[in-house]
C-alpha cells in the first residue's frame, strides 16, 4: 500500500497536474521530503507564497488542467489567500495543499505556532475561496476524500483545499482512484443544444463570444469548429484576450465596448443572438459597453450551467455542450468568416521618447519576426497595452485585477509550456513580486521581462490625478537584474527599445529585464479609451 504522501502525489499526476510550486515549513517538511524523494512531479520553490499561488494559477491556465501549490500551515497558507481568491474569481483549478499540525498534536491542548484563532480557522477561510475541501485526518477515508476533491477541481475549474497533518504523510492508504466525471443528462443536453441552434438560426446577427472557461476546459478548437460550421464570427472578452490564437480565421477581435475596435463593438452590441461560451459577466468585460446587451437574446454557458434567455439548464459541461452542438451540424467548413486580422502595429524605431503603445508595437514586430511567445501580464497599463499586441496566448488578472501576478505567472508559464515567456509588468507591481526573478537561475528559466517604469501608480492617477500618493520613486530595476542572475537595460527611446528587445531575444539562459522608462501622465491608447468609457458609463447611470 502506498503512503498517504505518495498516494496524493500520484493522484495529482493522474488528474493532470504537471508540476508543484511551494515553500516548505515544519508542518509540511515530511510531505516536501516525499515530493523530493519520489520525483513523481517536478517541483519548484519560490520566495514568497503569493508567487507560489500566482505561478500555480498560471500553470493551470496554460496547461488547461490542475496545478498544485504546497505550503506550510498558518503563516504560509494565509499568504496564499489572495492569489487563490483570484484563481477562484477567474476559474483556475489550483490545488492548495497545506501541511498541518499532526493529529496527535491537536489533542495536546497547546496553542500551536502559526495558529491564528483556532485549529480550523485556516480551513474555514479557504472554504470561502475553494469549491471543495478535505482534511486528511483519517487514512481510511483519505483516498476517497482526495478523489472527490480533485474531481471537483477539474469539473468546476475552481481551486480546492487539502489539509495534510504532518504525522499522517507516511500512513499506509489505499491508492486514490480517478472518479469518472459526472456527464450531462442526455435529454437535457439535447434539448439545450437544439434550443441554442434554433435561436442562432433565426438570429440575423449571431455572434459567439469566448472567455476563460473555453481555455480551462480545453475547448478552443471545438469553438473554432462550431464557428466555422455555423459561419459565425468569434470575439473574445477583455479577460479572454489570447483565446483561439490558433484560429485567426474565426476571431474578429476583443470586445472592449467603448474602448475597443468600433467594428467589434458593433458586432456584439447589435447582435440579436449572442452565444457566450465560458464568459464571466464582469464589469471589466462589460462595464464599458456603449449600449446594454439584450440578455433576452443571449445564451450563456458558464460553471456547468446554460442560461437561455430567462431559463436555464443545469449540469451541462461546456465540452459536452460543444460536442452536442457540433453533432447537429454539418462538418465545419475549411475556413471561418473573419477577414484577415488587421496588421498589428509596428514600431518606428527612432529617437522619440517611449509611450506604452510603442511597447506593443515592438512586441508585435518581435512576434512577427520570430513567432509568438506565451505572455503573462500584471494589472496596470501593461495589461491594456497587451490588448494592442497581436492575439497570442496570454494570462492576466483581467477580472480579479490583483497586482503581483505578472512575474510569478511568467515563471509558471515557463514551467507549464516549456517555452520562453514574455512578461509585461508595471513598476508598482514589480515592487510586489518582481524579485521572484531571482529564482530563474536555479531552474534555468530565462523570461524576457518588460517593466513599464513610469515611477507611478498610473492606473490610479488616471482616475484621481490630484493625488500625490501615486508618485513612486525610481527603483532603477535594470541595475538590480545582474545580482539576481539576469541582464538588465534601461531604455528611453523607441530605438533603444527595439535594440534591447532584439538583444534580449538572442540572449538565452539568463532572464532579460528591459526597463522601459515612461512619462507620468501618459497611458496606452487602450487604457485611455477604457477610462473614458468607464467614466461615460458611470455618468449614464
Ligand atoms: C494587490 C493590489 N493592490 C492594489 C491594487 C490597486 C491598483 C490598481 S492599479 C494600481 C497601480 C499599478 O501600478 P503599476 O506601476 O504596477 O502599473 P501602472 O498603473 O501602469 O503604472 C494599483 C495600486 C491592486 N489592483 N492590486
Ligand atoms: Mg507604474
Amino acid at each position: 500500500m502506498p503512503t498517504l504522501g505518495h498516494a496524493l502525489l500520484e493522484a495529482l499526476h493522474a488528474h493532470g497536474a504537471g508540476e508543484i510550486f511551494g515553500i516548505p515549513g515544519d508542518f509540511v517538511l515530511p510531505f516536501f521530503k516525499t515530493i523530493e524523494d519520489s520525483g513523481i512531479l517536478p517541483f519548484h520553490t519560490l520566495s514568497h507564497e503569493p508567487a507560489v499561488g500566482f505561478a500555480a494559477d498560471a500553470a493551470a491556465r496554460f496547461r488547461a488542467s490542475i496545478s498544485a501549490a504546497v505550503v506550510t500551515w498558518g503563516a504560509g497558507a494565509f499568504n496564499l489567500v489572495n492569489p487563490i481568491a483570484g484563481a477562484y474569481a477567474e476559474r483556475s483549478p489550483v490545488v492548495v495543499i497545506s501541511g498541518a499540525p499532526g493529529v496527535g498534536e491537536r489533542l495536546a491542548g497547546w496553542q500551536i505556532h502559526h495558529m491564528s484563532r483556532a485549529m480550523d480557522t485556516q480551513a474555514r477561510v479557504f472554504r470561502e475561496i475553494t469549491c471543495d475541501q478535505a482534511i486528511l485526518d483519517d487514512p481510511v477515508r483519505a483516498p476517497a476524500e482526495i478523489a472527490r476533491v480533485l474531481r471537483s477541481a477539474r469539473e468546476y475549474s475552481l481551486p480546492v483545499y487539502i489539509e495534510l497533518p504532518r504525522d499522517l504523510v507516511g500512513a499506509e492508504v489505499d491508492p486514490v482512484e480517478v472518479l469518472s466525471r459526472r456527464p450531462a443528462d442526455p435529454d437535457a443536453l439535447g434539448e439545450c443544444a437544439e434550443e441554442i441552434l434554433a435561436r442562432l438560426r433565426v438570429a440575423q446577427r449571431p455572434v459567439v463570444m469566448v472567455d476563460v472557461e473555453t481555455r480551462r476546459y480545453g475547448v478552443e478548437d471545438k469553438v473554432a469548429a462550431l464557428a466555422r460550421a455555423l459561419g459565425l464570427p468569434v470575439v473574445t472578452t477583455f479577460m479572454g484576450r489570447g483565446l483561439l490564437s490558433a484560429h485567426p480565421d474565426v476571431v474578429r477581435g476583443t470586445y472592449l465596448g467603448a474602448a475597443g475596435d468600433p467594428a467589434v463593438t458593433a458586432l456584439v452590441e447589435d447582435s440579436d443572438g449572442l452565444l457566450l461560451l465560458g464568459v464571466i459577466l464582469s464589469d471589466t468585460n462589460f462595464a464599458v459597453s456603449e449600449r446594454r446587451i439584450d440578455m433576452r437574446r443571449t445564451m450563456l454557458a458558464l460553471s456547468r450551467e446554460v442560461r437561455v434567455g430567462h431559463h436555464s439548464y443545469a449540469a451541462i459541461p461546456l465540452d459536452e455542450l460543444l460536442d452536442a452542438l457540433l453533432a447537429r451540424l454539418p462538418a465545419p467548413g475549411a475556413a471561418g468568416t473573419a477577414p484577415p486580422a488587421a496588421r498589428p502595429s509596428t514600431l518606428l524605431a527612432d529617437d522619440a521618447p517611449l509611450r506604452p503603445s510603442d511597447i506593443a508595437a515592438a512586441v508585435n514586430d518581435l512576434f512577427t519576426r520570430h513567432g509568438p511567445m506565451p505572455m503573462a501580464a500584471d494589472m496596470g497599463d501593461c495589461l491594456f497595452t497587451g490588448m494592442e499586441i497581436a492575439n497570442a496566448p496570454l494570462v492576466a488578472p483581467g477580472y480579479y485585477a490583483g497586482m503581483g501576478f505578472g512575474v510569478p505567472a511568467g515563471l509558471g508559464a515557463a514551467v507549464a509550456t516549456g517555452a520562453r515567456p514574455l512578461i509585461l509588468v508595471g513598476d508598482g507591481a514589480f515592487q510586489m513580486t518582481g524579485f521572484e526573478l531571482g529564482n530563474c537561475r536555479r531552474y534555468g528559466w530565462d523570461p524576457i521581462v518588460i517593466v513599464f517604469n513610469n515611477t507611478s501608480w498610473e492606473m490610479l492617477r488616471v482616475f484621481q490625478p490630484e493625488s500625490r500618493f501615486n508618485d513612486l520613486d525610481d527603483w532603477r530595476f535594470a541595475e538590480l537584474a545582474g545580482p539576481l542572475g539576469g541582464d538588465g537595460v534601461r531604455v528611453r527611446t523607441r530605438r533603444e527599445l527595439a535594440e534591447a528587445l532584439a538583444r534580449a531575444h538572442t540572449t538565452r539562459g539568463r532572464f532579460q529585464l528591459i526597463e522601459a522608462m515612461l512619462p507620468r501622465g501618459g497611458t496606452s491608447d487602450t487604457l485611455a479609451r477604457f477610462v473614458a468609457g468607464f467614466k461615460a458609463a458611470r455618468e449614464r447611470k
